[in-house]
């Protein structure tokens, strides 16, 4: 894996910073205080503790096998060799969210973008951009298994191409990104579990997305999914449920340019609708359903 070239100093607060050409930079880990440090153990620890009944077994594979608790924030170089040897993934530092063809442009070269900064102490449950926590604990587990691992390359070659068509169709397969990548549940022998990254990164969304009677739990449909809008200011309003992850990667391997066609003569779904050919594993009470506005 080539890291792409340096291509200028940056001045940030913590002096002067290499700026990669895809908006990378080097994991400042010597800078990380003894708060920083104490937030990941703490956040690592809660969900360590809740997630064995609440998230797939590929997930928790993924959490040993990085052995992300060996207390304080894990090195990415360190994370990288098993990564690597594993999936041909590698895990780069940048500042924060990226333009959506450079976020693409990584994943299509197995890269994924982890933020360098982490959240502060009282910022645990809940922050508006996605910090170091989320993108690492929520994101890179689930990149040591060969299949997730593709999908995730695919994916980023699909957004490519989705951005090039325009602004709808990047737009369609962001909301397909947001409800299986971000906050996907999957039926298991013992009931539905949680694969989403923004899910098992926050301890409140683990428990709500698999107890609370309140949000809709409906069968994976591609274009369902692709046409539904999402809020991302609050727990979700309806969670899709795929059966396992050869679903996900069947129904995402063809050419999504005539998808696109059909969505753009469609109206969306708004987040927390039911609609009459759903498959419904439950239907949602919508108690605490803020209105406003979706993507
Ligand atoms: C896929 C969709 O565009 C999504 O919002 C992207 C945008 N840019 C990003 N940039 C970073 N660094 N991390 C992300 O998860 C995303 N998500
Ligand atoms: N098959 C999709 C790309 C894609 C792959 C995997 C996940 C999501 C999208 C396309 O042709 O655009
Ligand atoms: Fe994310």
């Amino acid at each position: 894996m080539d890291t792409p070239r340096r291509v200028e100093h940056q001045q940030t607060d913590r002096g002067y910073v290499p700026v990669y050409a895809t908006g990378t930079v080097e994991q400042p880990w010597e800078s990380y205080s003894k708060t920083d440090h104490e937030v990941w153990d703490t956040l690592y620890k809660r969900q360590r503790e809740l997630l064995p009944a609440y998230a797939c077994q590929e997930f928790l594979d993924g959490v040993e096998r990085f052995g992300l608790g060996d207390g304080g924030i894990p090195r990415f170089s360190e994370l990288n060799k098993v990564l690597g040897d594993a999936t041909g993934w590698e895990v780069v530092a940048v500042e924060g969210l990226l333009p959506d063809e450079v976020f693409f442009d990584h994943l299509a070269n197995r890269r994924f973008p982890v933020s360098w900064w982490i959240r502060k102490p009282d910022q645990l449950d809940y922050l508006s951009e996605p910090d170091l926590f989320h993108d690492l604990f929520g994101h890179v587990p689930l990149l040591l298994n060969p299949v997730f691992a593709d999908y995730m390359q695919a994916y980023g070659k699909g957004g490519m191409k989705a951005h090039a068509i325009g602004p709808e169709a990047l737009m369609n397969l962001t909301r397909l990104y947001w409800y299986t990548v971000e906050f996907g549940l999957i039926r298991t022998d013992k009931g539905l579990r949680i694969y989403g990254a923004g899910i098992v990164s926050s301890k409140g969304e683990s428990i709500y997305s698999i107890d609370s009677p309140a949000p809709n739990r409906i069968g994976f449909d591609l274009e369902r999914v692709m046409n539904t809008r999402y809020r991302i200011d609050t727990f979700q309003q309806t969670y899709f449920v795929i059966d396992d992850f050869a679903q996900l990667f069947d129904a995402t391997r063809p050419d999504f340019t005539p998808i696109y066609g059909t969505l753009a003569d469609s109206s969306a779904v708004a987040a927390g609708e039911v609609l009459p050919g759903d498959h419904v594993f439950h239907r949602g009470t919508r108690e605490g359903f803020a209105s406003g506005a979706d993507n």
